[in-house]
């Protein structure tokens, strides 16, 4: 537990950095501290391991307060990963990824495999440790960053803007890797970011800083999206919410209904449909492959199955009612297809259904924590 009592900071020329933040912090959560620059996410996190000490109140980690702690000792227990990596480039990866055992006096050797284990654990290719950093790409390079503050397995992970400098692909794909880590983890993460998207796909808690460095609110990423406590961080949350906040519901409780279904090489033999009728098409394996009505059925005569109508989206009932919803909205037939892990249908659903599960989930106060957040991104 990391807790904040009162803290604030004061820099030698008067401004307030942070203002008089308490704050808990649970161990082995993900919180996120968000909010627009200059807010006092960066100063509240270097608080934690000392590189920069408050003003006034008391910070403590493991019940113990950090004032009393040297520097050096509280950071053996503290990974931190930056913008941009922060890498020597005149080591090799693994060299970099190893530095942190080195540093607390583990034999090099051992570091080494530390550093690989830990390489694996993020997703690198091991072929990569005998790179310099100027040879990966900037995906890559925050991958080593977090390896290295994963080799010496401390208990604590301090991130921040870890994945602002990496395009849109590679950063969805980064956090991604970040669900996956924590939920194999459990480390204690406070991670800064100034995007409300990454804060409430990533943070099981999520504080958000407004102007001086005055903590808003802290409260569950769904809360933050659908009950912000003021015009501020309303307007930092932003437009979408309540469409956003449907992926903090589960898709499973949506009945998934049957449908009527041709093979795709049963297409020649089916009788003339009218114009508002449906088909769905699959193939030997139950796979889908388009929709058909009546008016695209002279096309498929003439062209084949590749002028049927598009599926949509397609969704798995493990996913979440934002994903659902948007494959109803993105089907032609108006019916969003549902299929297994294998890819064989399981069935349709429709708008209403859906709407009906979410007001059944909030009446009956149920919110799954999102199976794949990533569909709170906008
Ligand atoms: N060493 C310093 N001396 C004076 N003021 C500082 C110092 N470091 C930070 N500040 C100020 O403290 C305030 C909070 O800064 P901080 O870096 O914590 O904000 P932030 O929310 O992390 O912003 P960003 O997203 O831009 O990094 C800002 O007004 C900043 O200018």
């Amino acid at each position: 537990m990391i807790t904040f009592d009162g803290v604030t900071k004061r820099f030698p020329d008067g401004t307030i950095g942070v203002d008089d933040l308490s704050l808990e912090i649970a161990e082995g959560s993900f919180t996120v501290f968000v909010g627009p620059s200059g807010c006092g996410k960066t100063t509240s996190m270097r608080m934690i391991n000392r590189m920069i000490d408050p003003t006034e109140g008391t910070i403590t980690v493991g019940g113990r307060d950090i004032s009393t702690v040297k520097p050096t000792e509280l950071r053996l227990g503290i990974g931190y990963v930056i913008q941009n990596a922060g890498l020597m480039p005149h080591r090799t990866v693994v060299d970099n990824v190893a530095t942190v055992q080195v540093l607390r006096g583990v034999g090099r050797r051992k570091a080494r495999i530390d550093a690989l284990e830990a390489m694996e654990r993020v997703g690198l290719d091991l072929r990569m440790a005998t790179r310099y950093p100027a040879q990966l790409s900037g995906g890559q390079q925050q991958r080593v960053g977090v390896a290295r503050a994963l080799a010496a397995d401390p208990p604590i992970l301090l991130m921040d803007e870890p994945f602002s400098a990496v395009d849109p692909v590679v950063r969805d794909d980064l956090q991604r890797e970040m669900l996956r880590l924590q939920a194999e983890l459990a480390k204690t993460i406070v991670f800064v970011t100034h995007d409300i998207d990454e804060a409430v796909r990533l943070g099981d808690q999520v504080a958000v800083f407004g102007t001086g460095g005055v903590l808003q609110q802290v409260d569950s990423a769904e809360n933050v999206l659908t009950q912000p406590v003021n015009s501020f961080v309303t307007n930092l949350v932003g437009r979408d919410r309540g469409y956003r906040s449907l992926s903090f519901h589960a898709a499973s409780t949506v009945p998934v209904r049957e449908v009527e279904t041709v093979g795709v090489d049963a297409l020649a033999s089916l009788p003339q449909l009218s114009p508002s009728t449906w088909v769905l098409v699959v193939d030997e394996a139950r796979r889908p492959v388009g929709w058909l009505n009546g008016t695209r059925q002279q096309l498929v005569a003439s062209r084949g199955p590749e002028a049927l109508a598009g599926l949509g989206t397609l969704t798995t009932p493990s996913r979440t009612l934002r994903q659902l919803l948007d494959a109803v909205l993105s089907s032609p037939s108006e019916r969003g297809v549902v299929i297994d892990d294998d890819g064989a249908l399981l069935g349709v659903v429709d708008a209403p259904e859906v709407l009906a599960a979410l007001a059944a989930q909030r009446r009956d106060g149920v919110t799954d924590a999102p199976v794949d957040a990533a569909d709170a991104v906008s």
